[in-house]
């Protein structure tokens, strides 16, 4: 599998402030890889650097095999999202696209189709002639993820892509996100929420003080020696009388804390104690828990 964003040691400090503490990633293509880390955590400091916006004072990064910061040869199959995208007030949605693509030398007759396609797919079609001094925060969103995905990047970088967007909003986000994967696009979006990641990334990287704790596929860090797992059957108080079982939060259920490979003793045990099983799942942990279990904290801000 080929890598579209590898770093390696990654450092950087704002005056004795050490931001980034040898930050590794690597992400790898057609994924949508969530960067995870509470507000502070360096995610966005981290993004800006390997967009060469700002200089790393250690450390070596490659987006699409170019070396960072020297992007130029990249840029055009880059689309990205940086906290603020920085628009004029005064002009239309539509206008203020239309800057941008004359600003990265798309020829005119070619911007009208980019700029429709982009902002139906943002949803934001019909509000398209209304200056964006007008435009709510969820909807500026919705106009930063349109200028990112309207020059066909294979590769987006997201920052905070679903910030200040109702449930709805995140819902169509992540649907857009989605079919972009499904085009064959790389996604790499930061995010502080666990929820939205967790239904949405195939890869995530935990980030926690300037640091990248543990990273890879969500399937493979949700993989762990001992599950919970939830046993659903009658009579309950059978159940309930299993080695190391407890009453579920449901209290329909109970749950054991046990390896894959005890699991079928457990089974036949249950059995022949005359309780017919109905349900027997692993209940695998969620991103809050493996962040909790990698850091020993939850997401404050430090
Ligand atoms: N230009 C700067 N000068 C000084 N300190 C900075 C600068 N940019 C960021 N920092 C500090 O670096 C730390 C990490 O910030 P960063 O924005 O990278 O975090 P983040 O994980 O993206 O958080 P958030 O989700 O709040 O955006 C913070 O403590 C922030 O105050």
């Amino acid at each position: 599998m080929s890598i579209v964003i590898s770093a390696e040691g990654l450092e950087k400090s704002f005056g004795r402030t050490r931001v980034l503490d040898r930050v590794d990633l690597e992400v790898p293509a057609g994924s949508i890889f969530g960067f995870l880390g509470p507000n502070g955590s360096g995610k966005t400091t981290t993004i800006r650097a390997l967009l060469g916006l700002i200089f790393l004072d250690a450390g070596r990064a490659q987006v699409l095999g170019a070396t960072v910061p020297r992007l130029a040869s990249v840029r055009a199959r880059v689309g990205a999202l940086v906290e603020g995208p920085g628009y004029v007030p005064y002009l239309s949605a539509r206008d203020n696209l239309a800057r941008l693509l004359a600003a990265r030398g798309v020829a005119s007759g070619a911007r009208q189709r980019l700029i429709e396609a982009a902002l139906e797919r943002v949803g934001l079609g019909a509000v398209a002639d209304r200056r964006v001094a007008r435009f709510s925060l969820g909807m500026r969103q919705r106009l930063g993820i349109a200028q990112a995905i309207m020059t066909d990047a294979e590769l987006l970088v997201l920052d905070e892509p679903t910030n200040g967007l109702d449930p709805a909003g995140m819902r169509e986000v992540r649907r857009l996100l989605a079919a972009l994967r499904d085009e064959g696009r790389t996604v790499f979006l930061s995010t502080h929420l666990l929820a939205e990641a967790e239904l949405l990334c195939s890869h995530v990287a935990f980030m926690s003080q300037g640091r990248v704790v543990r990273q890879g596929p969500v399937s493979e860090l949700r993989e762990i020696d001992e599950p919970t797992w939830r046993l659903r059957g009658r009579p309950l108080e059978r159940l309930l009388a299993l080695p190391g079982a407890t009453a579920s939060a449901d209290g329909v259920a109970v749950q054991v804390v046990a390896p894959r490979s005890a699991m079928p003793a457990l089974i036949a045990s249950a059995v022949e104690r005359g309780i017919e099983l109905e349900e027997v799942t692993p209940v695998l942990p969620s991103l809050e828990d493996l962040f909790l279990a990698e850091v020993g904290e939850g997401f404050d801000v430090r």
